[in-house]
């Protein structure tokens, strides 16, 4: 096997992968949610049952300290995850011209992807994406070229077979995790349980099959390079392991231990400015290795295109705890993102510190 990569896939060397991350001796926090496992979340806080009160005091400690958590007995049927799982191994070892009858393009930025991009450096991976809801109508501006973005539309494969009800199946499960994490957090910010629930009608919600084929090179290139994820939550199930997160105390990099049927939640930038920076969207990218692949499967939990975000106003205060954030629409952040990913850009990607207030 050669030693050298595309010079188009080679990191900036302050940005390389250090050839072993550090196994941490405390890595990021293991949550049990059986508390919620059969119990209705409560609609506020204060009334909560004892079980339910410590893991708020967890799900709280998890989201200022790490902005990464795992999660076990989390409700999604492991049948589920293993179906999609066995269906995005059997799409990506489809041949190359069979994939790219699904590829994304200028028009529809769903599908097959092998040329994305993260902070203009190229990626070490193949994606396929499909949105958790597709707009029941196209919206009347849609036609091509009218908006990239407005349509929405997931592309299906032929094959493999049971592809597209393995999706669906798993992303109504993922779904309702993604709404008890989040009413979960909300509650954790001391807000009703529902209080966020209402930016997610019409959602854009989208989950990607990520696959990192070995690489000759894995320290000059990444994965995926480091990044913050730009929605709400983000869910992820990975096969073995290759996610770094980085740690907020010190910086360092900290490899995430695979733990069967678990998932490992962040908090993305829409929960960092909602929260007015109490809780941190944590930077992590994906090393890759030189002998065996890797699979993931992240499920961006993202409200909807028209949403403005905002610092929420129950946490604000005009003099003690001023808003740190211009309000920003969502669709026009996400597209951004997507098209800087898409091409490589000439300039910066858009993040939520070019929406922080002067002080
Ligand atoms: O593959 C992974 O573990 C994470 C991928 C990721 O961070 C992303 O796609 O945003
Ligand atoms: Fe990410």
């Amino acid at each position: 096997m050669g030693s050298l990569v595309d010079p188009a896939f080679v990191q900036a060397p302050e940005h390389r992968p250090k050839p072993t991350a550090p196994e941490a001796a405390v890595g990021i926090p293991l949550i049990d949610l059986s508390p919620i496992l059969h119990s209705p979340i409560p609609a506020a806080g204060g009334a909560a049952p004892p079980a339910i009160s410590r893991l708020l005091a967890e799900v709280e400690a998890a989201c200022l300290e790490w902005g990464f958590f795992q999660v076990i007995n989390h409700g999604v049927p492991s049948e589920l995850l293993d179906n999609i799982m066995a269906a995005s191994k059997g799409f990506f070892a489809l041949p190359a011209e069979e994939k790219r009858q699904v590829r994304r393009d200028d028009v529809n930025p769903l599908g097959y992807y092998d040329v994305e991009h993260t902070k203009n450096v190229r990626d070490w991976k193949e994606v396929f994406d499909f949105v958790v809801e597709e707009p029941a109508v196209l919206p009347a501006s849609a036609e091509p070229g009218a908006d990239e973005f407005l349509p929405l539309r997931n592309r299906w494969p032929e094959y493999p077979p049971g592809f597209r009800e393995a999706c669906e199946k798993y992303a109504k499960a993922a779904n309702e995790l993604a709404f008890k994490l989040l009413e979960l957090i909300a509650l954790t910010l001391g807000l009703p349980a529902n209080r966020l629930n209402g930016f997610f009608k019409d959602q854009s919600s989208f989950i990607r099959f990520n696959h990192y084929p070995p690489c000759p090179s894995p320290h000059l290139a990444l994965g995926v390079g480091r990044h913050k994820d730009g929605g709400a939550l983000t869910i992820l199930a990975q096969d073995v392991g290759g996610l770094d997160v980085k740690r907020q105390s010190d910086g360092e990099w900290i490899r995430v231990k695979p733990i069967p049927n678990s998932y490992i939640i962040n908090v993305g930038d829409i929960i960092q400015v909602w929260s007015n920076d109490k809780y941190q969207s944590a930077e992590h990218r994906v090393s890759v290795n030189s002998v065996g692949e890797r699979f993931s499967i992240p499920f961006f939990f993202n409200p909807a295109l028209y949403v403005m975000v905002q610092p929420l106003e129950e946490l604000i205060d005009e003099e003690k705890r001023p808003a740190k954030y211009n309000a920003y629409n969502w669709g026009e952040f996400f597209k951004s993102r997507k098209n800087s990913n898409f091409k490589k850009l000439e300039m910066e990607n858009t993040q939520i510190y070019h929406f922080k207030k002067a002080v």
